[in-house]
């Protein structure tokens, strides 16, 4: 595989951008060799500046559901831009994107738009500590909640990629704020609770865990923690960041039928723009300014040109919520396809899927949590990553991420991707 322009790229960009990325994940740190420069992309592809095709397992880290450059987005974007890239004011669209989001998820009440992922879940905490005049949070090891000082504790995706889940930085006074519990045991956070007695201001959570690979939540977790929640008036916060919209029109929520008090929302919502978004109950989202005390704010939220390419999305998707079926359909075939290959290989690797999210971990130990997330080998994961990149499949870069499949991915494609599962496996296996 050529890919002398990537290098050169690389080579320039790290003598102007910590570590050549502006994102850690995205340096392939964790998997070895130089990051790809990524020049355009269609439909289930992405195409590097050396002119290499890969399908794309990424998805933009999860708002490309539809696939890359889908149509009817573009031309919301082109339309929106016609007319202006910000006012610092309000507009109709900010209204629009406001209601649909309430109508497909109608746990979220009022929704505020911010401009990231972590921008949410940072709003959401401060929220909820002012609506309940309490300091402390309950986070799952492992889960990620973007880059906010409450979060990068135990936190999953790039910090244990980098193997710096506790960020230096973030102050002891705002560390002990954050307590941390397995995910999906429910004693664990009974216990912390009994233990902080009504200091607990919020419980946070990936329902569907996404960024320590794909960890589903056992049957009646999320419940669980709804009931703790209700008994000892915390404020249940579901991160669906990843798994809104996507898991199904509702997101984790309506998949699993238990509602949240706040939910944080991302880039999803801006349809590959730099979007976020926190929202709930009214009673509670009335706290924020100017409507409550909770300060909060934003020059460019609810920026036009992102607002037309969410609104033209979530629209899209709720218009046509047979594409889950079909998501759905795809990742299992994926699935089944890697299960196949591994029998035959006599291989014992773990894989999680549901809806359009799916990791294969490897060790033969059942993934329900962070530490058995971490029995996976990551340095098998490194050689498994490049091998299937040079097949032309590109994965997120690390074992703690998950795959995302878009309706670009048919039949065909994903019989290439379990192709090219199937001989790199081989290809290691003989190589062991
Ligand atoms: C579940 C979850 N929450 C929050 C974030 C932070 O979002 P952003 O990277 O847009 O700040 C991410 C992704 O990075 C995420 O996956
Ligand atoms: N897991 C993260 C987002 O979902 C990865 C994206 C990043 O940190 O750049």
């Amino acid at each position: 595989m050529k890919i002398e322009k990537s290098r050169a790229l690389f080579s320039e960009a790290q003598k102007y951008i910590p570590g050549g990325v502006n994102s850690p994940v995205r340096a392939f740190k964790a998997v070895g060799g130089d990051p790809l420069f990524i020049k355009s992309s269609k439909g289930a592809y992405m195409f590097d500046e050396d002119d290499n095709k890969y399908i794309d397992l990424i998805n933009s880290w999860g708002p490309m559901i539809l696939g890359h450059g889908h149509e009817g987005i573009a031309q919301a974007v082109r339309e929106a831009v016609d007319h202006s890239l910000s006012f610092g004011a309000p507009t109709r669209k900010e209204v629009e994107i406001a209601e649909l989001i309430t109508h497909m998820m109608p746990s979220v009440e009022k929704v505020r738009m911010v401009n990231s992922g972590t921008e949410a879940t940072m709003s959401a905490l401060r929220l909820a500590r002012g609506f309940t005049g309490r300091d402390k949070i309950i986070k799952f090891e492992g889960c990620y909640h973007g880059h906010g000082d409450s979060f990068l504790i135990a936190a999953g995706s790039g910090a244990a990629t980098m193997g710096i889940p506790n960020s230096p930085g973030v102050t002891k006074g705002t560390a002990q704020d954050t307590l941390t519990a397995p995910f999906n045991n429910l004693k664990a956070v009974q216990d912390l609770v009994d233990r902080n007695n009504g200091n607990i201001a919020a419980i946070i959570l990936e329902p569907v865990a996404g960024n320590m690979g794909c960890v589903l939540p056992q049957e009646g977790y999320l419940l669980g923690l709804r009931d703790i929640c209700d008994k000892n008036g915390i404020v249940l916060i579901f991160d669906e960041v990843m798994t809104g919209f996507r898991l199904s029109k509702g997101g984790a929520q309506e998949l699993f039928g238990v509602r949240p008090d706040l939910t944080t929302l991302g880039k999803i919502i801006g349809g590959g723009m730099p979007v976020g978004a926190y929202g709930g109950k009214a009673e509670i989202m009335d706290f924020v300014s100017p409507a409550g005390p909770v300060y909060q704010a934003g020059t460019l939220s609810g920026n036009p040109v992102a607002m037309s390419a969410g609104l033209a999305m979530l629209t899209y998707l709720n218009e046509h919520s047979e594409i889950y079926k079909s998501l759905q359909d795809t990742t299992s075939r994926i699935a089944a396809g890697y299960r196949l290959s591994l029998d035959k290989l006599d291989l014992k690797y773990t894989i999680n899927h549901i809806g359009s999210m799916i990791s294969m971990f490897f060790t033969d130990q059942p993934v329900f949590d962070f530490d058995s997330a971490k029995t996976s080998n990551t340095e098998l994961f490194g050689r498994y990553f490049r091998g299937m990149l040079e097949r032309g499949v590109y994965l997120p870069p690390s074992q703690f991420e998950t795959y995302f499949i878009s309706t670009a991915i048919d039949n065909s494609i994903a019989d290439e991707i379990i192709r090219a599962n199937h001989e790199v496996l081989e290809e290691l296996t003989v190589g062991a």
